[in-house]
């Protein structure tokens, strides 16, 4: 396939240079997406269908479709319709299928594979040894995709319609992540067109993160999916300044998006005199109440303030062209267009309805406390507005040290004056932690799109964390989403994630556990440490499995234990930096593991990474998080005693 596309000679085809340029870089992505990837099999299963369905076909599911030299098809896209049983049919319910075989490899090598009869009642149930074997599949490198083993509910979240925004509330490892980016692939399949015109867009946590999905989209053959945080998202202004929590707080809430507006809408002045249009030898006049007439009737129809501010000129002139008319001139359009460009009118445009530059209004509104009280009346408490004032306000808009909150309250009034554009689909990943304000950032940007919202409540570890989906939904402007669990747990083994869980009731009450799909005896090893000498020796040890180890520690113990393992002469990376073959040990601060996962992990000191968090309840979230990283083993080392949620006596802890 990619020979034939290479070969394609557009000499003769193409009219001018301009479509043989698009033509060309059409050709060059096709040949990218059709590049051999070494680890990557171009299939991983197998449909035999029954004789009364498909005329009793066979069909090769993988990555892309692949067809032979005379363009029959060899292997069938996994996100095509006729691929579906793969994933969802069941002895109850075969979908017209009599077999799936699954295959597995090892590198990019055939080594096994799995039957499953559908339709024989005497078969039994299989345990799914190739899921297992896929999930523990040593980690090098960044992320990989699931498309050979998605499970069926999370094929139901995978292949839901485009027009619908879903949300999934699911546990740490359930695959939310993974099921995300697996819907963004189905849905530039199944909606390729519309898709290429509105955008896609994945959202998630940081850097780091947004490095270690990177690859997995390109691996199923999308390359123009773009990903992003939601500060570089809002980035009018340069970030370089941080909020205390409490001003934190009130800049995320959604009642700043009032203030903004009435702040914005101050501008707009009542007109005090008439307009006077001068033509040639005649005067014409636009009375006061009339110009208020049209000022009020823009306000009240819910239109922006840019927007409105270029429609003033116009109804000015139009009001002016009527009484023309009435006079019995004839005036046509360009008379009109030459009026609302005249001086008069655009010297009334410029003192009724002025520009508003929206960084210079957030400055003023964080600057000045009468500016503020006047539109926070009513809205915010004086306590409130007392939080969010710079107590030494800057100069400029450049000078200012702007926080990440005050640069979302930017992209408010942003939008309200001049509206943002909307993309097709919004990924928004580790959602749990958005303030309203962010939630309505991301949300202007599906308005006429949907969105997928992923996240688990017990991992939300910002002092605006939300505390339901449906509140949180809401600000994102999508309140009819519909909200799914995940519940399977795949990275972390049963061992582990039981004794994660333990701090459930603590933190975020009323959450089902997660049931993981593993059980993995000797996964879970707790010991007291008498100092970071041990701390690197229990890395040393993770590292003679193979794969991935990472070292999660609290975030003031970096760089100790960055010099201790210098000094032992173990080479480390920091979380975002790829994996090698040769450096397979990544330092992780706890405030960065969201999202991660490693084989092993050596986890430092629990108590010091609840004790970093400003309360108790986000201390044990943050070690909650730290503690449901790991796919094969988590050793847990204490210098100091555990956390007593975690059952501290020790009597039923496993040690090692
Ligand atoms: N159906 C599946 N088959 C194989 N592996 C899977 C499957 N579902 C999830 N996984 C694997 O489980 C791990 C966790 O998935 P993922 O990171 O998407 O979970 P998550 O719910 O986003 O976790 P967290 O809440 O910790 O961010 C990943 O390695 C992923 O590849």
């Amino acid at each position: 396939m990619r020979e034939d596309v290479e070969a394609l000679d557009i000499r003769d085809v193409t009219a001018n240079w301009v479509n043989a340029a698009v033509l060309e870089s059409q050709i060059s992505e096709r040949i990218k997406a059709l590049a051999d990837l070494a680890h990557t099999p171009l299939f991983f299963g197998r449909l035999d269908y029954q004789r009364t369905t498909q005329q009793g076909q066979r069909f090769y599911i993988g990555r892309r479709h692949v067809h032979d030299g005379g363009g029959d098809p060899m292997v069938i896209d996994w996100r095509a319709p006729v691929s579906q049983p793969f994933y969802r049919a069941s002895r109850k319910d075969p979908m017209g299928v009599r077999l799936r075989r699954r295959f597995g490899y090892t590198g990019g090598e055939l080594t096994a594979y799995e039957d499953e009869h559908l339709t024989d009642p005497a078969a039994a149930d299989l345990t799914g040894t190739l899921l297992r074997a896929e999930i523990e599949r040593p980690r090098v490198g960044p992320m990989r995709d699931i498309v050979a083993t998605i499970q069926p509910e999370q094929d139901e979240i995978v292949r839901s319609g485009l027009t619908g925004t879903v949300c999934v509330q699911g546990g740490p490892g359930t695959g939310k992540t993974a099921v995300g980016l697996h819907r963004v692939a189905y849905l530039l399949y199944a909606h390729r067109e519309r898709l290429a015109r509105t955008g896609t867009l994945v959202v998630g946590p940081n850097r780091s993160f947004l490095h270690y999905i990177e690859q997995v989209l390109p691996a199923l053959g999308e390359l123009e999916v773009k990903q992003t945080t939601v500060t570089d998202l809002v980035a009018h202004v340069e970030v370089r300044g941080t909020d205390e929590p409490p001003a934190a707080l009130v800049k995320g809430d959604a009642r700043m998006a009032r203030v903004l507006r009435r702040a914005i809408r101050s501008h707009v002045t009542t007109p005090t005199e008439p307009v006077v249009v001068v033509r040639g030898s005649r005067r014409w006049r636009v009375p006061t109440y009339e110009l208020q007439h049209i000022v009020a009737e823009l306000l009240d129809r819910d239109i922006r303030y840019g927007a409105a501010r270029d429609a003033l000129p116009q109804r000015i002139a139009h009001a002016v062209l009527l009484r023309m008319e009435a006079a019995g001139e004839a005036p046509d359009d360009r008379v009109q267009d030459a009026v609302a460009r005249g001086a008069a009118v655009k010297a009334a445009v410029k003192a009724i309805w002025p520009q508003v530059d929206p960084a210079k209004l957030v400055l003023r509104l964080l600057s000045q406390p009468e500016f503020l009280a006047e539109h926070a009346e009513g809205v915010l408490s004086a306590d409130e507005q007392r939080a969010v004032l710079w107590t030494r306000p800057p100069r400029s808009v450049r000078s200012a040290r702007w926080s990440a909150a005050d640069a979302v309250l930017i992209d408010e009034a942003n939008d309200l004056v001049e509206r943002t554009p909307s993309l097709g689909h919004v990924v928004l990943d580790e959602a749990q932690d958005l303030s309203p304000m962010q939630y309505r950032a991301v949300g202007r940007r599906c308005t006429t799109g949907s969105a997928t919202v992923l996240g688990d409540l017990a991992q939300g570890t910002t002092p605006w964390a939300t505390a339901s989906w449906s509140e949180a939904l809401t600000h994102l402007g999508k309140p009819d989403a519909v909200v799914e669990e995940l519940t399977a747990g795949f990275r972390v083994p049963r061992e582990v994630i039981a004794y994660a869980s333990r701090l459930l009731p603590h933190m975020s009450p009323g959450l089902t556990e997660v049931r993981s799909v593993r059980e993995s005896p000797g996964s879970l090893r707790i010991r007291p440490s008498r100092g970071d000498g041990d701390v690197v020796t229990a890395c040393l040890s993770a590292l003679r499995h193979e794969g991935s180890t990472g070292l999660i520690a609290a975030d003031a113990r970096v760089p100790a234990l960055a010099s201790a393992l210098t000094g032992a002469g173990v080479p480390f990376l920091a979380p975002g930096e790829e994996t090698t073959r040769d450096t397979r040990l990544t330092l992780v601060p706890a405030s960065l593991a969201k999202g991660l996962e490693y084989d092993h992990v050596v986890l430092d000191d629990p108590a010091a990474v609840v004790a970093a968090e400003p309360d108790e309840r986000t201390g044990l979230r943050r070690l909650y998080v730290a503690l449901t990283r790991a796919v094969s083993g988590l050793t847990v080392l204490h210098s100091s005693p555990l956390p007593w949620q975690l059952g501290g006596n020790g009597a039923d802890q496993p040690r090692g």
